[in-house]
């Protein structure tokens, strides 16, 4: 099934009994795990060896943010680790991000490094709030995934309403990684941009960040299945 190769289920629980069950239930079906903040810190990183363990692929989103030495060395930890991709935000800057990049390249890191754009639980009202700026959503996004390529990272966090002219502007090779992934039969929760699993698989999303619909669900092997075939059958 090629769709397996476009989800990464977002692991955000507390402790590991809970990450275990799930990863046990869904078996083969899922082969890339969300790691984030709140099972990192909960497990102190334990949470990184289990997935390797099981050869799981792991997006470490641990979103570092910090003055350039301080994201870098962050970086460099994520890449000893091995993890198939771990990000920073965008926000960074271009000389921290190009930096990142020398850095994976002296150490042969196969880690793919990504920015953080806007991230998806934000509309373009409060992003206007926030950067005071009457910048668009849109361009907002379009110009940190360019100084993203430009630096020579891997690709961005973004919606998958952004996901294609991402493509267009960065090249296909650049890569899209979408959160804000909602079949039509689940709740939006706190996700702003959102769109379905076979929506934003053809507007040029690479890989699928779904949690909740997942991990909420009645019957997480029941909801991880839907969402598998929905895709499935756009591809
Ligand atoms: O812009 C962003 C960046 C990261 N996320 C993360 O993705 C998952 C989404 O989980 P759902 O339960 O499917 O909403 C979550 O872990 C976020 O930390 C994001 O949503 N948006």
């Amino acid at each position: 099934m090629k769709a397996r190769k476009k989800v990464i289920t977002a692991l955000d629980y507390k402790n590991m009994d809970d990450v275990k069950n799930l990863v046990e239930l869904l078996g083969d079906e899922i082969e890339y795990y969300k790691a984030g903040l709140e099972i990192f810190l909960n497990t102190g990183g334990e949470i990184v060896d289990y997935l390797h363990s099981l050869n799981k692929k792991i997006f470490l989103d641990l979103k570092f943010h910090d003055i350039n030495n301080t994201t870098k060395m962050a970086c460099e930890f994520a890449a000893r680790k091995g993890v198939f991709i771990f990000n920073i935000h965008a926000s960074c800057g271009t000389e921290t991000m190009y930096e990142i990049s020398k850095m994976l390249k002296d150490m042969n890191s196969k880690s793919l490094c990504i920015a953080v754009t806007v991230l998806t639980s934000m509309t373009e009202e409060k992003m206007q709030e926030i950067f005071m700026t009457d910048a668009s959503l849109d361009n907002m996004v379009m110009n940190m995934a360019e100084l993203t390529g430009k630096s020579g990272l891997h690709g961005v966090v973004c919606s998958a309403w952004e996901a294609a002219k991402v493509k267009e502007r960065c090249g296909e090779n650049f890569v899209t990684v979408c959160p804000g992934v909602r079949p039509a039969w689940s709740a939006s929760d706190d996700q702003k941009r959102i769109m379905t699993p076979a929506e934003a698989v053809k507007n040029g999303a690479d890989y699928l960040v779904i949690g909740r619909p997942i991990t909420k669900a009645d019957d997480p092997k029941k909801a991880a299945m839907r969402i598998l075939e929905e895709i499935e059958a756009v591809l």
